[in-house]
Parts: structure tokens; sequence; C-alpha cells
């Protein structure tokens, strides 16, 4: 018998995995995605995203209109009407078709004796709709954060936090990236036009052009052949620090998925680039970038803490560190960001991006540059890293990016901007 398929149970155990596991859902959804058909993969993704963008609100709704917790087997249940509440609260999926697929969604995974419990929450939830948003708006949860991250961004941004929590808690804009090896900017826009589609181009960053609406980029002119690539606006912003040019020995360190290795690649096609990352999942990744664009680099599993066990006492022209981060700045991409971080990850991260940062210095030729560059909005791991470490290094000096006191470029998340990033030019005296 044909295994049936309802899009709200597997969006429910997607989540329950997120929450419950501390999965990440860029690693659960793909498989997913494999077993529906290309209109319901936009589904489903909406789905899982959504829940968990707003998780806050629709926990807040289910304590208020279900007396007790649905806790063991019956948990994915608790899920399951969360993703009722989405589709009646956020999207324009009529209210008979969410509801009746999110009941359909319990029989599925085999709790047909809860249909009416679910059906019976959804409705009472239609008919209290408006109260319970009123009573929710006022409620400590409306910002849609974790405590101890507001906390954070509070203190961290006391003019800026609401706006910063707004823009993180939005959809995003879908940037790109045109290989200007093939077309200009302006002659791809072109052809984007010709297709039906409209961008437009970042103002600072010279290969950047952000669609009007995402689009699947199986409809963006060349994206096989490598004349564009998804990626935000703010990460293409590293490369305009780092100016690779051509016949230079450059190191990506942590580069996995190979974003920025490529975009070195085409800013300077004669450079030589390592790219390096400990994860040799995320590592396939990098070679599959470098396929579809055509380009060559040298590729290696690696921890950025010891270097010498994977390039000896080689010194590079350039490097660039895109260090591991909280990705705070990312959480309007990854909303799951949100729920899997916890507040003591945050030291932790600072302690291991100064060790890599520490161990890689000495591997910079002297008169070479390096760029420190995170994901994130916290202090700890970004001016207040940088600050440290120009601190204790005596022939580290800051270059364009701030001031040895307040060292960086910190970018905040923006409606028709890039996403929340940091980056800090460095020279080796
Ligand atoms: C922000 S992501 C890099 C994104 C990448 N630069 C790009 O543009 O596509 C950070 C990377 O650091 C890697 N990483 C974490 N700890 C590491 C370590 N100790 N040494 C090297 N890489 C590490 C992770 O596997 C992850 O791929």
């Amino acid at each position: 018998m044909k295994k049936q398929i309802n899009l709200r149970s597997m969006a429910a155990q997607a989540v329950e995995q997120v929450i419950e596991q501390g999965q990440s859902l860029s690693n659960i959804l793909p498989p997913l995605q494999q077993k529906v058909s290309d209109k319901d993969k936009a589904l489903l993704q909406e789905l899982c995203f959504g829940v968990l963008r707003v998780l806050p609100q629709l926990d807040w709704l289910i304590n208020k209109l279900m007396s007790r917790p649905m806790t063991g087997k019956q948990r994915t249940v608790h899920y399951l009407i969360m993703v009722g509440f989405y589709q009646l609260l956020h999207t324009r999926i009529p209210a008979h078709a969410a509801l009746a697929e999110t009941v359909e969604g319990a029989a599925v995974i085999k709790r047909p004796q809860l249909k009416g419990l679910i059906n019976g929450v959804l409705r009472q939830f239609k008919r209290q709709q408006e109260e319970l948003l009123a009573e929710f708006a006022q409620s400590e949860n409306h910002f849609l954060f974790p405590k101890w991250l507001l906390n954070r961004v509070q203190k961290a941004y006391p003019h800026q936090w609401q706006h910063i929590v707004e823009a993180s808690n939005q959809r995003p804009p879908m940037w790109l990236r045109v290989n200007r090896q093939h077309n200009s900017r302006d002659s791809w826009l072109t052809l984007l036009e010709e297709t039906g589609l409209q961008g437009f181009p970042h103002p600072d960053y010279p290969d950047a052009v952000r669609l009007a609406s995402p689009a699947p980029v199986t409809a963006l002119p060349g994206f096989a052949e490598g004349w564009v690539t998804v990626q935000d606006a703010s990460a293409q912003g590293c490369i305009a620090f780092l100016t690779p040019k051509n016949g230079e020995r450059i190191l990506d360190l942590c580069a996995a998925p190979g974003g920025k290795t490529t975009h070195i690649l085409e800013a300077a096609p004669e450079a030589s680039v390592l790219a390096v990352d400990i994860d040799d999942q995320r590592l396939s990744r990098v070679y599959d970038n470098l396929k579809r664009l055509g380009m060559k680099a040298q590729v290696k599993q690696g921890d950025g803490r010891f270097p010498e066990q994977w390039c000896g006492d080689e010194q590079f022209d350039r490097i660039l560190l895109d260090a591991p981060c909280s990705a705070t700045g990312v959480i309007r991409r990854h909303p799951d960001i949100k729920w899997l971080r916890r507040d003591r990850d945050i030291p932790e991260l600072a302690q291991l991006q100064s060790e890599i940062l520490d161990a890689i210095w000495p591997h910079l030729k002297p008169g070479g540059t390096l760029v420190y560059a995170t994901c994130s909005i916290l202090p700890e791991e970004n001016s207040q890293q940088v600050a440290a470490f120009l601190k204790r290094t005596t022939d580290a000096q800051l270059s364009e990016t701030g001031t040895p006191e307040n060292p960086g470029l910190q970018k905040l998340p923006g409606a028709e901007e890039g996403d929340g990033f940091f980056y800090a030019k460095i020279i080796k005296q």
C-alpha cells in the first residue's frame, strides 16, 4: 500500500525534532522535501520555518486552550496543533482546508483517536481568535525571542533592539551574487527582466542583486552554468574587504559550504585558494559549488585551532576567517537558531574564535591581510573579540573597519538589506 503523505504531520515531526532533539532544520528538511512534489516542497518549508519563527505565540495559544500538555507518545500532536494554528494565523490557506488537513495528520501519525481533540482546539481558537491575539500582544513572549537572547540584544543595542528583533522575525529577502566573469550585473539584470522577474542592485556590493520576491533557482538565467549564486548581500561584503588578487595564495578558513571560496575565485580567478573546514559532510558541498561554477580550489578537512596539521608552516597572502558563531545575525533565514542556541554557547564560541584567531595568525605573511567575519550580532563574538585580539597581538593592525577601541563593521539585519554580519580587516606588520 502506498504510504500516505500529509504535509502537516511531516512539518509537525520536523519541528518536534528541532525542539525536542536539538536538530537543525537545514539537516532535517531536505530529505523530507525529497518525498514530496515540487509544489508541496515550498509549503512544507513554509510550515516548518513559519512555526519556528513564531513558536512562542503558538505555545502560548496551546497553553491557553488546552488544560493539560501533551506528553510522551502524544507529543507530536502538540506540534501538529501548532501547525494548525500557524496556518490559520499566518497563511492564506482557507480555514476549512487547514483544519481538515491538520486533523487528518493525526491519522497519518497513528493517533486517530485524537482527531476530535485537534478539531475542537482549532475551532475554539477560531471562535476566540481576536481576544486571544490581543491578550498575547500584551504578554512578555510577544517578541518571539528566547529570553536569554532578548536580554543580550537589549543590552548590546539599547536603542535598536526592537528593530533588530522585528527584522529577525521577518521572512528574509533573496539575494544573489552575479558572477561578473560571465556577465556584468546590469546585463544579467536585463536577462532576469526578460524572464519576467525583477531585481535590484545593492548600492555598495558590486555583485549583489536582491530579487523583488524569492524565486526557485531554476528560474534564474544561467544558474546551472554558474552565472549566479544565492548568497546574502552582507556575506558578499567579506570579499570587498579581503580584496583577493590573481596569483596570491589565499586561505579560506571555516569555508564550508564554500559560498565565500567561490566568491574569492570569481574576484581573482588566478588565485590559489585553500579551503579548510572541520566538517567533512559540509565540505562535500564545497566540491558541489566549485563544480557548478567550474572552479578549482584545494579543499582540506582540518581544525582551525591546529593549522600545522593541515598546512605545516605555510604562510598565506590573505586569510578569510569566517568563524563559527552564534549565527544571531541570520535568524530570519534560520529561525531554528532561536531554539537551538543556549546562553552558555556564547562564551564557548568566543573562546573557540579566539583560539582559531591566535592559531592562524602566524600563518599570515608580513604585510598580509586577515578578514575576521561572523554572522553574529553579539559584541562578545565581534568587536570585543577583535579588540582583545588587537591588544594581545603586537604586529596586528586594524584597517578600514572601525577603531582599535571599537573595531569592525557591524551590519544589522534589515528588511530590504542584508543579514546581520560583522567584518574586521587586520593587516600584519
Ligand atoms: C559560518 S560557517 C562558514 C560559511 C562559509 N564560509 C561560506 O561562506 O559558505 C562556519 C564554519 O566553521 C566550521 N568550523 C567550526 N569549527 C571549526 C574549527 N575548529 N575549525 C575549522 N572549521 C570549523 C563549521 O563546520 C562551519 O562550516
